[in-house]
């Protein structure tokens, strides 16, 4: 298991992305959170390849892409000649999971699958060994800001002893209302990676509030 923090930019200040790009660089996060959406998914739009390839210009961490847009299958190559080097596409988004991974596959990038809070762990189980990240939701996905939704530690930990049980080294990923106050029990609970926004754009010293989550 590893501690990984990954930056969500939704949360970032868009008129110096930057400025926040290079505090990133300089920080002790080794992902950075790209968060797109496509206004039929989610009930909001964010942004798409033009951000992500300006990212990708100013940064050599790992580009943890979070795609909620329905189809995603139709965008995969595009995210990856953009930069991605992880692509996360929702189960609940696509009626073909296996094909759509396989893509993520073939363009050579990491592949990782979410659920959204009311999908259980359950559904995601038959996929595992073909997984290099699962992403749990942890707020309804759409919006930066809300508050986690409890249960989904507990989710955390019911993925861990399914991915110990089948030997898999598939990642565990947490995203949203991560904060001081609960990011320690999301690594105890078995997880590798926290996605946080406005815990860190809405700090006071973002590069600390990093250093402080990491060790939560
Ligand atoms: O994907 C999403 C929201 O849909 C998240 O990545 C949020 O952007 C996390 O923001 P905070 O809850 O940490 O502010």
């Amino acid at each position: 298991m590893s501690r990984i923090i990954s930056p969500s930019v939704l949360s970032a200040d868009f008129l110096h992305l930057g400025r926040d790009t290079e505090m990133l660089n300089r920080s002790e996060a080794e992902w950075i959170h790209i968060d797109v959406m496509d206004g039929v998914f989610v009930p909001n739009l964010s942004f798409g390849f033009p951000v992500l390839s300006a990212i990708r210009k100013v940064t050599t961490k790992v580009l943890d892409t979070h795609l909620m847009i329905v189809e995603p299958e139709r965008y995969i190559e595009r995210f990856a000649k953009a930069g991605a080097d992880i692509i996360t596409i929702h189960i609940e988004a696509t009626e073909d999971l296996p094909a759509a991974i396989r893509t993520i596959k073939t363009c050579g990038v990491k592949a990782g699958v979410s659920i959204k809070p009311k999908t259980p762990v359950s559904a995601i189980v038959p996929y595992l060994d073909d997984l290099d990240l699962v992403l749990i939701m942890s707020v309804e996905p759409g919006f930066g800001g809300q508050s986690f939704i409890e249960g989904s530690t507990e989710k955390v930990a019911e993925l861990r002893r399914e991915i110990d049980r089948c030997g898999s080294d598939t990642v565990i990923e947490i995203d949203g209302g991560i904060t001081l106050g609960n990011a320690g029990e999301q690594f105890t609970a078995g997880c590798d990676v926290l996605v946080a926004g406005n815990t860190i754009f809405g700090s006071d010293d973002p590069t600390r509030t990093i250093h402080d989550l990491l060790r939560a």
